[in-house]
């Protein structure tokens, strides 16, 4: 599902008027229409008091609309006009004059009002603020949100959490509103899913306003939210007369006295996603723990018993998965710079193999194109350097993987991953997989797609996705304590089987 800018937004608006030869007032009308029956289904007419706080602007509008319908179904409601500038939509004024035709009177709450009471059983819709908001907003209007925000009530957000504005971080993080429940129209918000923005609403579903889909396939967006449909074309079906050399030779290079575990998590993920052949290549120390841990893998030591110090393969697999557990001293910055030199299969880098890179980055040049890299936050900053928020963060990323033609995987909540100027925004996962050796497992499980001739960006994708969802199956057996990077593994059979269900025909719901 793509995501798009406010501009787009406001395009797409625009383009849906003209060709469903529709008024402004009636796109607005299908918004308050799909909230009011997302509310009414839920409350079913039941005794609740309603605080509806609407803006002069659409988003308010589109509060003011809604308290109509809420009205007309005889629910208990109070309206308040947040009066924070003299500049009214058309369409909120429109609004405003049909509820005074019914004789509902808004209360007005300007600079010097004295702030309506909120009973924590009261349900407050947030019409404050939309995609609209472009600049801090005043001191007054941010003490109103403050009082929301402890009233203990229900909120339930139009489009947007107001305050938060919809393509950075907020000027001031404390005055915005923290949604329960965000009702967002047509396409899901980026600002959803960073871990500074993403943190003022629980709860997140699309309303369909039917705008126009021609408009909505034929932009290119910046970023594009990946759920079951969008890695459901990305799956290689198995053939019947296919053999395990179908399915690809890969090699896991790693670990360290200590630290075999990364190579046999990272190996038994790789074959657990369906890789051909395994090869594992470790420090000698791990032979014997490799071999029974992973029977079906086969191991190549380093004549090293304890550090990776020369890597000497005889052959060229279909893929390497690199770095796990590997650790950065002297020798085996050497022997992983003489490896980056010769060699030409296409590459999953993760762990030390990425902090040796942002010790030495003219090694980067020896990276085949394409290469996968899978950083944590910390040895993503070491990498691009430091950023001063979240949407920083993702142009140094994006700068990063078009100098260096690689793509990044920015592992967290929502792993994004970054392809020259596109970003790929993963919707599975749970705060259970934050766990030692679930990032061993996610770099094994792209190297095992790669193997099997997914592309690169379709295996950082499609892996992430599947690694996040055999995380989800985990965590119902677990609990999200409990959950161990084996249990990453021992889900990824039952995530792919989860992805071949018919295909998702229902809107995107999603906890944050
Ligand atoms: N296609 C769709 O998805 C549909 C969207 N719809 C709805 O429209 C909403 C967007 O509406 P909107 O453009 O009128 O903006 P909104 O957020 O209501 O703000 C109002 C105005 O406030 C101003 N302003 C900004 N910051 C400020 C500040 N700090 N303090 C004071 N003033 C400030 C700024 O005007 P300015 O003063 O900059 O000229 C701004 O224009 C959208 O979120 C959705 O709910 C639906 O109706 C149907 C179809
Ligand atoms: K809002």
């Amino acid at each position: 599902m793509k995501i798009l800018t406010a501009k787009q937004i406001y395009e797409a608006d625009k383009f849906t008027i003209k060709k469903q030869g529709i008024r402004s007032d009636e796109l607005m009308e299908r918004a308050a229409i799909g909230i009011f029956d997302w509310i009414h289904s839920r409350l079913q007419g039941a005794n609740v008091n309603i605080q509806l706080f609407c803006g002069i602007g659409n988003n308010g509008g589109d509060g003011i609309a809604l308290a109509r319908h809420l009205k007309e179904n005889d629910y208990s409601i109070q309206v308040h006009v947040v009066n924070y500038s003299e500049k009214r939509s058309k369409d909120f004024l429109l609004n405003l004059e049909r509820l005074k035709d019914r004789k509902i009177w808004p209360n007005f709450i300007k600079e010097k009002s004295a702030l309506p009471n909120i009973s924590p059983d009261d349900i407050v819709v947030d019409a404050i603020f939309g995609i609209g908001l472009n600049r801090a907003p005043h001191f007054w209007v941010s003490k109103l949100i403050e009082h929301i925000n402890v009233s203990s009530a229900f909120v339930l957000s139009v489009d947007i959490p107001s305050g938060l504005p919809c393509h950075r971080i907020p000027w001031d993080t404390e005055n915005v509103i923290r949604a329960n429940y965000v009702l967002s129209f047509q396409v899901p918000k980026l600002v959803f899913f960073l871990p500074e923005t993403g943190i003022y609403q629980n709860q997140w579903e699309i309303l369909d306003i039917g705008l126009d889909p021609e408009y909505l396939d034929a932009t290119a967006t910046d970023y594009e939210l990946i759920g079951k449909n969008e890695v459901l074309p990305m799956y290689k079906q198995r053939t019947k007369f296919s053999h395990k050399g179908t399915y690809g030779h890969a090699v896991i290079i790693g670990g360290g006295y200590g630290k075999i575990g990364a190579v046999q998590l990272a190996s038994n993920a790789c074959l657990s996603t369906g890789c051909g052949l395994v090869s594992a290549f470790v420090p000698e120390c791990g032979y014997h723990s490799l071999q029974t841990a992973v029977p079906e893998i086969m191991v190549l030591t380093d004549d090293d018993d304890e550090n990776i110090s020369a890597i000497d393969l005889s052959f060229t697999p279909n893929v390497i998965g690199v770095g796990m557990g590997m650790g950065t001293k002297e020798i085996t910055q050497k022997a992983f710079e003489f490896f980056l030199r010769k060699n030409t299969a296409p590459l999953v880098i993760d762990a030390d193999g990425l902090n040796i890179l942002a010790k030495q980055p003219s090694l980067l040049k020896y990276l085949p194109k394409n290469s996968v890299l899978t950083p944590h936050p910390k040895e993503l900053e070491r990498l691009i350097g430091e950023w001063s928020d979240d949407f920083d963060k993702l142009e140094k990323a994006k700068i990063f993987s078009t100098e260096n033609d690689c793509i990044i995987v920015i592992k967290g909540a929502h792993s994004i991953i970054i392809h020259k100027d596109k970003g790929f925004v993963n919707t599975t996962g749970n705060p259970g997989m934050a766990t030692a050796g679930s990032g061993d497992v996610l770099t094994g499980m792209i190297t095992g797609l790669i193997a099997q001739g997914y592309t690169p960006l379709n295996a950082a994708i499609f892996g992430v996705y599947l690694h996040g969802l055999a995380g989800d199956i985990g965590v119902t057996s677990k609990g999200y304590e409990s959950l161990k990077a084996s249990g990453i593994i021992e889900n990824i059979g039952k995530a792919y089987i989860e992805i071949l269900k018919s295909p998702e025909d229902v809107p995107i719901r999603k906890e944050t």
